[in-house]
């Protein structure tokens, strides 16, 4: 009987996500309330505009923010739960963080600053120090152990931070916008090198981040949160199929309408029509690529398309092309070629004519599948 019991308490461990949280705290005016569960060997993306919650949640998992109500649990070990005043401190939490700005000791080499974590867990430090330096071994920076924060580069610095975070074997590790301090070029290899450390990674992976392409690369799923709450959550192609929210169409960079469909006339709300390719009936979203939309300086002939006269609020470098933004009766991105604005003289507060085929937007169901 008693072997039946252990059994049936380990399966249900193993189909367990290995972090189960609904994070739940409440600062000033302020209110997070975040279900996360993450299993094992997944990396999950917290993205969000400036001040949705997504520091906030980072501290309340590292134990540095307590919860005002929900329950965090790692690997089966209640870390936080309001309601059974249980608490874990920081310091005895299973979890390794990595922050933008690294925050290595300047006053330690790299090989202790990774031993750091081990020493901290109980390792004696001929034991951590070894520890530390296979772990900087994996990294590719064993020839770098003995220079202390100062004496590396930025790639290297953050590498020698997730060495740290990843020596203490976290059931949990958090990367806090981990590329954001980085220049371009470094933060291209540092992205791949930081997927490949990712995927041996036997723990659950929570990565904060501003940046779409470090989500969309190195998360298995994104949950994207606003004013404290999960708006969106998925895998990073339903996400960039349907955005539900202007921050997420942004993020994805689709321009993104809310509205009532009848066959294929969409209405929004200011009284704009779009003409779409699909028939729906109800209410929805419609999205389309700023590539999609055409620029013309007088009405273009042909009909099945939508059009209208808009004015240039903006224009900005995006890659090889320019995004212009246009204000009108709706507003819109679209990117041109450079050499398409210098046909049409593009500057801003110029008037112009938007217009969309129908077939390139893509129309769902507003109400949640
Ligand atoms: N120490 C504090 N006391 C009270 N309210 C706070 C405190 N720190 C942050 N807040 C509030 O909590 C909310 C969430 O902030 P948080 O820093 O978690 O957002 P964020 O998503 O990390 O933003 P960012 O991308 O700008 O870092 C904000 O409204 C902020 O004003």
């Amino acid at each position: 009987m008693t072997v039946d019991l252990t059994v049936h308490a380990a399966r249900q461990r193993v189909s367990e996500p290995l972090l189960d949280a609904r994070l739940v705290v409440d600062r000033g005016g302020f209110r997070l309330d975040l279900p996360l569960t993450i299993d094992s060997g997944e990396v999950v993306a917290l993205l969000g505009p400036n001040g949705a919650g997504k520091t906030t949640a980072l501290r309340a998992l590292a134990g540095l923010l307590a919860l005002s109500d929900g329950h965090l649990t790692l690997a089966g070990q209640v870390l936080d739960r309001p309601s059974s005043r249980s608490w874990v401190p920081t310091e005895q939490r299973p979890i390794g963080v990595v922050f933008q700005d690294y925050l290595l000791f300047p006053h330690l080499n790299a090989l202790d600053n990774v031993a750091f974590g081990p020493r901290r867990h109980g390792l004696d430090r001929r034991q951590a120090r070894r520890q530390a330096a296979d772990w900087l071994h994996r990294m590719g920076l064993a020839e770098h152990a003995r220079r202390k924060p100062r004496q590396l580069s930025g790639g290297q610095a953050q590498r020698v931070a997730l060495a740290r975070a990843l020596a203490v074997d976290p059931a949990l590790l958090l990367l806090d916008e981990p590329l954001a301090a980085l220049d371009a070029r470094t933060r291209l290899d540092t992205r791949a090198q930081l997927q490949r450390h990712l995927a041996a990674h036997p723990g659950a992976t929570l990565l904060v981040t501003h940046d779409p392409l470090d989500a969309l690369v190195l998360a298995d799923r994104l949950v994207i949160i606003e004013h404290g709450q999960v708006v969106q959550e998925g895998d990073a192609a339903t996400i960039t199929a349907q955005p539900r929210t202007d921050y997420v169409a942004r993020l994805v960079g689709l321009n993104l309408f809310r509205g009532h469909a009848r066959g294929q006339t969409v209405l929004l709300a200011d009284g704009f029509r779009l003409t779409t390719a699909e028939q729906h009936d109800g209410d929805v979203f419609v999205a389309f690529p700023p590539s999609a939309v055409a620029l013309h300086p007088d009405r273009p002939a042909g009909s099945p398309r939508n059009t209208w006269p808009a004015a240039i609020s903006g224009i900005q470098p995006n890659g090889d092309n320019l995004r212009v933004q246009l204000s009108g009766p709706i507003e819109v991105a679209a990117d041109i070629t450079p050499l398409a604005a210098a046909q049409l003289h593009l500057v801003p507060g110029q008037r112009v004519w938007a217009a969309v085929k129908a077939t390139e937007t893509r129309t769902y169901p507003a109400a949640p599948a």
